[in-house]
């Protein structure tokens, strides 16, 4: 390390005006400072000073750019490991642009610090400032550039690289998958550029970069070499990544769930389907088949899937046309299915980008409910209509009695000392005629008539459009009917008889109590007169 201790501009060594002599600019740099410490006379007229002075003063911390900040700032450790460094500089003596062969090593100057000793060795090559420029342009950009010779080797970086890798060792080097990378540097022997993205080997660790190469001829010794620019793009590639974790996630969902979905966009065109909606709709293809296919024209061809093939079309134009936020609705298939519909159209910031169908297959369901609703207004015992079907449908035609004029009838029917049967019998064999009575009334009355049990051994039935006059007939030709039955009961076959209340409808009834209280008051008197009769009651 050459030795220069005192490093004071005004006391500088006493060899000064032999420095002076040279043609060769000599200066001395205090890189931490960012001070000009020495320069000779050829190094004053380089930095296009007046006065060693002038230099001396100035402010090179406020006017020294950051890339080259970082060119010193990459030389200062490796010139207090002693090394002698080789490199080109541009100055801009008197307008004129030149690029300079600088040596530069270390020399001591107070307090164990290091200066940086530059001997201008040779103007190399002397640019037009336009190409000075583009060199000052590759410098001071952001994007990494380095240069490397037809073996691979580092010839030079820009600042950008030399700050995120130092140490540079071989082209290789550069990328995490070094096989991959000589594959890429072959690969320029046969063309010219190729640009990658690659997971890249910096001083801090691995980042995602953009990688454009290209191959060129070195302007000094005429061999080719490759010229790297890089730059970040790992913030892209972390979210490129969660956007395709968050896309499977999505579509394990989709293909997870037992609805039917589909994702139209504002063209109605099929951005996704999963397997279950291609099972309802489409024969089980696989869900990418249907990617893209024009929904207006499937709707139509696949209408005739719907008991209402026109209403299902003609429901999807209007859900469409409204777009309201969520609505749900119903459709019955013409195999017997039902499917529940939730239609959702798709908005982002207040823009409309198309819609999602989920259809549910919910037929299991509906014949569960219609089960149930059977359940709860059936007689378990007889199967007729239980007594709150009964009060539903007697209310029902009250009103059609009052309010549109209509007919009915009413019978109330009792079976005649049951009590005994039963007690004698057994309560199975009675049973047996509850049910014996159930079925007379199922098959000698009218599709329109409701035959109902009301209670224990007492049945009802309505009869609508029925004058009192018919309604006394039917209730006769009923009361024969279960007199002639017989039980095969299991001693001895029994037969029973029934007392039968017949009243009517009014339109001045205030409710169906009143029209079964009559009814119950004939029924008491049929009872009254000896039973296994028929008793009127207006
Ligand atoms: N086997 C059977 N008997 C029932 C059922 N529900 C009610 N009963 C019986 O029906 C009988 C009704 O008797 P009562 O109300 O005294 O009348 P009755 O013996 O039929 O006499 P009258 O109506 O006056 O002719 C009672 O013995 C009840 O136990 C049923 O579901 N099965």
């Amino acid at each position: 390390m050459t030795s220069f201790h005192d490093a004071s501009p005004l006391a500088i060594l006493g060899h000064t005006s032999l420095l002076d002599r040279l043609q060769t600019p000599v200066w001395i740099f205090d890189i931490e400072k960012e001070r000009m410490l020495y320069a000779n006379t050829a190094a004053v007229r380089l930095w296009g000073a007046d006065t060693p002075q002038a230099l001396y003063a100035r402010d090179f911390a406020s006017t020294m750019s950051e890339a080259t900040r970082h060119r010193l700032a990459d030389y200062h450790p490796r010139l207090m490991e002693g090394e002698v460094i080789d490199e080109h500089w541009s100055f801009y003596p008197g307008n004129q642009a030149l690029s300079m062969h600088c040596r530069c090593s270390a020399v001591d100057i107070d307090d164990g610090r290091i200066g940086m000793l530059v001997e201008g060795l040779e103007n190399e090559i002397s640019l037009d400032p336009s190409s000075l420029r583009a060199l000052e342009a590759v410098r001071h950009t952001p994007m990494m550039v380095s240069v490397f010779d037809g073996q691979g080797q580092p010839l030079v970086s820009n600042p950008a690289a030399l700050a995120a890798r130092s140490g540079l060792i071989s082209f290789v080097d550069c990328f995490e998958d070094q096989d991959a990378a000589w594959q890429i540097f072959h690969q320029l022997e046969s063309e010219p550029r190729c640009s990658v993205e690659a997971l890249m080997r910096i001083s801090e660790g691995e980042r995602w970069h953009h990688v454009d190469l290209c191959r060129a001829t070195d302007p000094k010794t005429g061999l080719p070499m490759i010229v790297m620019g890089e730059f970040d793009i790992t913030a892209r590639k972390t979210l490129e990544t969660a956007q395709i974790v968050s896309k499977r996630q999505l579509e394990v969902v989709i293909e997870g769930l037992d609805v039917g979905l589909l994702l139209e966009d504002e063209n109605r065109r099929v951005i996704v389907a999963n397997q279950a909606f291609c099972d309802l709709f489409a024969g089980g293809a696989p869900p990418e088949d249907l990617v893209g296919i024009d929904c207006r024209e499937a709707a139509q061809s696949s209408k005739a899937h719907f008991m209402e093939p026109e209403g299902f079309v003609t429901r999807i134009e209007e859900l469409l046309v409204a777009k309201r936020k969520q609505t749900r609705d119903l459709l019955t298939m013409a195999d017997g299915r039902f499917l529940e519909r939730a239609y959702t159209p798709l908005f982002v910031a207040d823009e409309y980008h198309g819609h999602l169908w989920v259809y549910r297959d919910i037929t299991r369901q509906r014949h569960q409910e219609d089960d149930w609703a059977r359940k709860a207004s059936t007689d378990p015992l007889t199967g007729l209509a239980n007594r709150r079907s009964f009060d539903e449908s007697a209310r029902r035609v009250a009103r059609s009695v009052a309010e549109d004029g209509l007919r009915a009838a009413l019978l109330m029917i009792d079976i005649d000392r049951f009590k005994a049967i039963n007690d004698t019998l057994g309560h199975a064999e009675g049973d047996k005629g509850l049910r014996l009575l159930a079925d007379t009334l199922r098959h000698h009355l009218r599709q329109s008539d409701l035959p109902c049990r009301t209670g224990g051994e007492e049945f009802m039935v309505i009869l609508p459009g029925m004058s009192p006059e018919e309604a006394t007939a039917v209730a006769w030709r009923l009361l024969r009917q279960i007199a002639e039955a017989t039980i095969e009961a299991e001693e001895l076959p029994f037969h029973f008889t029934v007392s039968i209340g017949v009243t009517s409808f009014t339109p001045a009834d205030s409710s169906v109590e009143t029209v079964t209280k009559r009814a119950d008051t004939a029924l008491y008197l049929a009872k009254h007169a000896g039973r296994n009769r028929v008793a009127v009651r207006w």
